[in-house]
């Protein structure tokens, strides 16, 4: 998966808790992801917690979480139009109530992923989290069904949630005959060249991939060489999507997992600072950010100013720095947000900026 990289630097030394979005449109399956990983941290012995978004006043998808697992709902509303902020919140009340090891977070299917995104890494500031992946449940027949229609409202927010993907899954291939699940792949790809691509029934997909550090994303093709899917799905074979040749040997058991090299592509990248930095330095990384980076935010401290920490505001190349006094503890962290960032820069640039080269 794309991000999955942990910020090297720690103040506290404390464990970074894990947060996935899982998004996609309504009725593609998020609910049934959801369940699948609940089941696969009980019994990995792990305690995850979970943040539902619904547009409605009753959280329905709730009654099939197991009533064990610390769930916070966000009702009557979208996550990222009318309660982006309390998202960060949540997350924060979920970290200090329950100290989770992993935050699973369903967004209403009408929910513009970027905003969500910019909801889930304010927590940052405050709670050691890190947003590892953003999953879209791809529903094949519904994509299959808005392609043919070509333009619309949610044509262009399935896209939207495809290409702020770090993972997709086509789900319902019971319901696409083989030349379909390719269509659907072929449009997928063209949208997101870069996330590891699994065909599924029912989100039976590969779920020890979620908190796999560093892979899948960086493992190459990984194929399942099963010749049967439980479900009876009959996968097709071979074939390029998107432009991108890719060996496909057999049927996957339940679909398979395809990379394309996308090692180091995110869509957010959080960077926990474990010293202060020269600002100097600071500003001018923020000048040459790559124009795929859309947003960026964070608290530092710098080296070269006397007192005082700052808050930064990156947006649209321009950024803001105010002096802050933080009344409760806050971390010294760094997120961005965009497509496809290169992660392995960031990362670098990040890291020398703690450490600069002597002079
Ligand atoms: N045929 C088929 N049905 C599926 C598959 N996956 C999920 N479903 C069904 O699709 C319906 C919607 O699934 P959910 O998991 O609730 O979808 P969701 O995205 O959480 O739905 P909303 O929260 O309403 O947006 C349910 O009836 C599921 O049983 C699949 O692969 N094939």
């Amino acid at each position: 998966m794309p991000n999955y990289s942990v910020s090297p630097g720690s103040r506290s030394g404390d464990a970074i808790v894990p947060v996935h979005l899982l998004t996609g449109f309504l009725g593609s399956g998020k609910t049934t992801l959801l369940t699948r990983l609940l089941d696969y941290y009980r019994e990995t012995g792990r305690q995850a917690a979970v943040i539902m978004n619904e547009l409605g006043d009753v959280n329905l998808d709730g009654q099939l979480v197991d009533g064990e697992v610390p769930m916070s709902e966000l009702l009557g509303g979208c996550i990222c139009c009318t309660s982006r902020g309390d998202l960060g919140l949540e997350i924060h009340n979920l970290m200090e109530r329950y100290r989770p090891e992993v935050i699973l977070i369903e967004s209403t299917g009408a929910a513009n992923p970027l905003e969500i995104i910019d909801g889930i890494t304010e927590a940052a500031f405050y709670d050691r989290i890190e947003l590892r992946s953003v999953t879209a449940v791809v529903d094949g027949p519904g994509l299959l069904a808005q392609a043919a229609r070509g333009k619309g409202r949610t044509y262009k927010l399935m896209r939207d949630q495809i290409r702020c993907a770090t993972r997709l899954i086509v789900n319902k291939a019971d319901r696409l005959a083989p030349d379909e699940l390719v269509h659907v792949e072929q449009t997928v790809r063209e949208w997101n060249a870069h996330a590891p691509l699994e065909a599924s029934v029912r989100c039976t997909v590969d779920l020890a991939s979620f908190d796999a550090p560093g892979a899948p994303a960086s493992a190459g093709i990984v194929e399942e060489p099963s010749s049967a899917s439980p479900a009876g799905v009959q996968l097709p074979t071979g074939g390029s999507v998107g432009g991108v040749t890719r060996p496909l040997r057999g049927q996957g058991r339940h679909g398979r997992i395809e990379q394309h090299g996308s090692h180091g592509h995110v869509v957010a990248l959080t960077h926990y600072f474990a010293q202060p930095i020269d600002s100097e330095a600071f500003e001018a990384f923020l000048a040459a950010l790559p124009d795929n980076v859309y947003r960026a935010k964070g608290i530092v401290t710098f080296a070269d100013t006397a007192g005082g920490r700052f808050l930064f505001q990156y947006a649209y190349r321009e950024t803001d720095f105010l002096r802050i006094t933080p009344q409760g503890k806050v971390n010294d962290v760094a997120v961005f947000i965009g497509e496809n960032m290169p992660e392995t820069s960031l990362r670098r640039d990040l890291t020398e900026l703690e450490n600069p080269p002597a002079p």
